[in-house]
């Protein structure tokens, strides 16, 4: 039977401060269960970003609830259970004084806390962690001198060291290059054998199509949840009401792949 991981429930969200009003969500209703591979995609500011901070508990939901595993967004505290890719780690990254293997062990001190030291089993999975996104030879390179999409896939692994159960990825792929991004959705794919729970975030829809099982649109409010298959046969009609601009769908390889 289906275990819901992410129950989200009627909610709505309008940033306000002094001089406006801006509503992101509005009446968001969505389930994802246990190892679901789900892309959340979307025009710009069309509010995956602030569903995925609601999600997070980064904000507090101001109509509707979210479940994760059963429990309020307001109570949880997300714990190892939830690796996460923000969209702004590699801004994060400029001119900080550490080394990779420094910024991918971080995401182990949720689950050690801050002053345990770090074992074998842990240097293990670190080795292991930065084979799977292909940034061994960069272990002991300083963050500040990666690249863009370096320092991306060293964020990737710190989401994904200490083996969470599910993967939140705001546009984890922005500024990676094609194999990358290929080997990327390698790993997501492994992953998902082993029943992790994915939310991705993204824009880039041909690879969606290829690789997640259902999507869901959102412009505040959501206009489609359905298997990839069912997204990738909306009509350019629907696709353009959901983006608010005209979209074309150009065939590749005798599927079909939306270009914008
Ligand atoms: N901190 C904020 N204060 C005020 N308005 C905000 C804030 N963050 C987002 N917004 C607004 O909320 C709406 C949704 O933004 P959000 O970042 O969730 O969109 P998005 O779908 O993630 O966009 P993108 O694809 O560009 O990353 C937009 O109109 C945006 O301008």
């Amino acid at each position: 039977m289906a275990e819901p991981v992410f129950e989200i429930k009627d909610i709505s969200y309008t940033y306000k401060d002094k001089l406006e009003h801006t509503p992101a969500l509005k009446n968001i209703n969505l389930k994802i269960d246990k190892g679901d591979f789900v892309a959340l995609v979307g025009p710009n500011g069309s509010g995956k970003t602030t569903l995925i901070k609601l999600i997070l508990g980064v904000l507090k939901p101001q109509q509707g609830e979210i479940y994760i595993n059963g429990q309020s967004s307001r109570r949880y505290k997300a714990g190892q259970e939830i690796g996460y890719v923000s969209q702004k780690s590699n801004s994060f990254a400029k001119g900080f004084p550490a080394s990779v293997s420094e910024v991918v062990m971080s995401g182990l001190t949720k689950q050690k806390g801050l002053f345990k030291r770090f074992t074998k089993k842990d240097r293990d999975r670190l080795d292991e962690v930065l084979g799977m996104l292909d940034i061994g030879h960069l272990k002991d390179k300083n963050i500040s001198s990666l690249s863009g999409g370096q320092t991306q896939r060293v964020f990737i692994a710190r989401a994904l060291v200490n083996d969470p159960s599910i993967l939140v990825l705001d546009e984890p792929t922005v500024g990676i290059d094609n194999r990358h991004v290929k080997e990327f959705y390698e790993v997501l794919l492994k992953l998902k054998e082993r029943s992790v729970t994915i939310l991705l975030v993204t824009h880039d829809i041909g690879v969606v199509v290829d690789n997640a099982d259902e999507v869901a649109c959102l412009n505040e409010h959501l206009h489609f949840h359905g298997t990839n298959h069912e997204f990738k046969n909306l009509g350019e009609a629907e696709l353009s009401k959901i983006y608010g601009f005209p979209l074309q769908l150009v065939s590749h390889d005798h599927d079909r792949e939306c270009c914008i």
